[in-house]
């Protein structure tokens, strides 16, 4: 059996992205909080340490190069998050840092008519984007509308929404703060080992983030061997029919663990 309370792995993030209201606030690559108000770069990205700014190097250098004014108005008039997360990651092929099939294994979501029709047209302004900003057509040949549809899939099933657990008093005034004033998340990430757990209304385990994107993985309660592993995707306090709403319409799959089963 494993403990309550036990760390069972740590997984670091394929692809992240900043929440909008705190795009200045943390780190363009690990999520990690600025320390401190008042920094000056409020026209670039904030890294938190040379080792992030390294990592970032290969999609960030390639994002410079590109003007995003009119992805940036589409996806702020329409409050989108997840375009940002495949541009990230289409920067990312460009650069070499990963294929173009790093997120295949990842199970899709099921697309409705109307969001195959929105991701059509984030396809077509990110494609122009790029022909735009004059890359070479062989370095975005992976960019076709199937690709971009397969990756916006399944970023909508598997990312996460990062809330930071606050590690200081004055962390914590400013996550109150924050989730006051704007989102509480400081952004989305996808993982590879993370995104295989299934969702439980009632669960053993959940996924913790410390002061960074990097995931741990904590029970909940005594778990027996055999026992599957799983983690809850939404609020477990609400009833079983708004759970069974969220996770039908916002993750397209109907609950089947054992509370929603017995209709509490
Ligand atoms: C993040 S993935 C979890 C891993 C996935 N089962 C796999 O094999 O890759 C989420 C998908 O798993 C399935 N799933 C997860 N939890 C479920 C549950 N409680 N009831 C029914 N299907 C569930 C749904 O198809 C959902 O879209």
């Amino acid at each position: 059996p494993i403990a309550t309370g036990e760390v069972l792995h740590s997984a670091q993030p394929l692809v992240t992205h900043p929440s909008r209201s705190l795009f200045h606030e943390v780190c363009y690559r690990c999520l990690k909080r600025k320390a401190g108000k008042g920094d000056d770069s409020r026209g670039d990205c904030y890294f938190c340490s040379d080792a992030c700014r390294e990592h970032a190097e290969g999609f960030h250098g390639i994002q410079k190069k590109v003007d995003w004014s009119l992805l940036d108005d589409h996806c702020s008039s329409r409050g989108l998050k997840y375009p940002y997360m495949v541009r990230r990651l289409a920067c990312m092929v460009i650069s070499g840092d990963v294929g173009a099939d790093c997120l295949d294994i990842l199970q899709p979501a099921q697309l409705h008519q109307g969001t195959l029709i929105e991701m059509e047209e984030e396809f077509e302004l990110l494609k122009s984007t790029f022909r735009k900003a004059g890359f070479q057509e062989e370095l975005t040949t992976f960019l076709t509308k199937q690709w971009y549809i397969n990756i916006l899939a399944r970023i909508r099933v598997n990312a996460f929404r990062i809330e930071l657990v606050a590690s200081s008093y004055e962390d914590l005034l400013s996550s109150a703060v924050a989730s006051v004033t704007c989102d509480a998340s400081v952004g989305n990430a996808v993982y590879m080992l993370p995104s295989f757990y299934n969702h439980d209304c009632d669960p053993n385990t959940h996924i913790v983030w410390l002061e960074n994107a990097d995931a741990k993985l904590k029970t909940l309660r005594d778990i027996d061997e055999g026992e599957e592993l799983r983690i809850c995707y939404i609020d477990t306090s609400m009833d079983v029919n708004a759970r069974q709403k969220i996770l039908t319409e916002g993750f397209g799959f109907q609950c089947r663990c054992q509370r929603c089963l017995s209709g509490d």
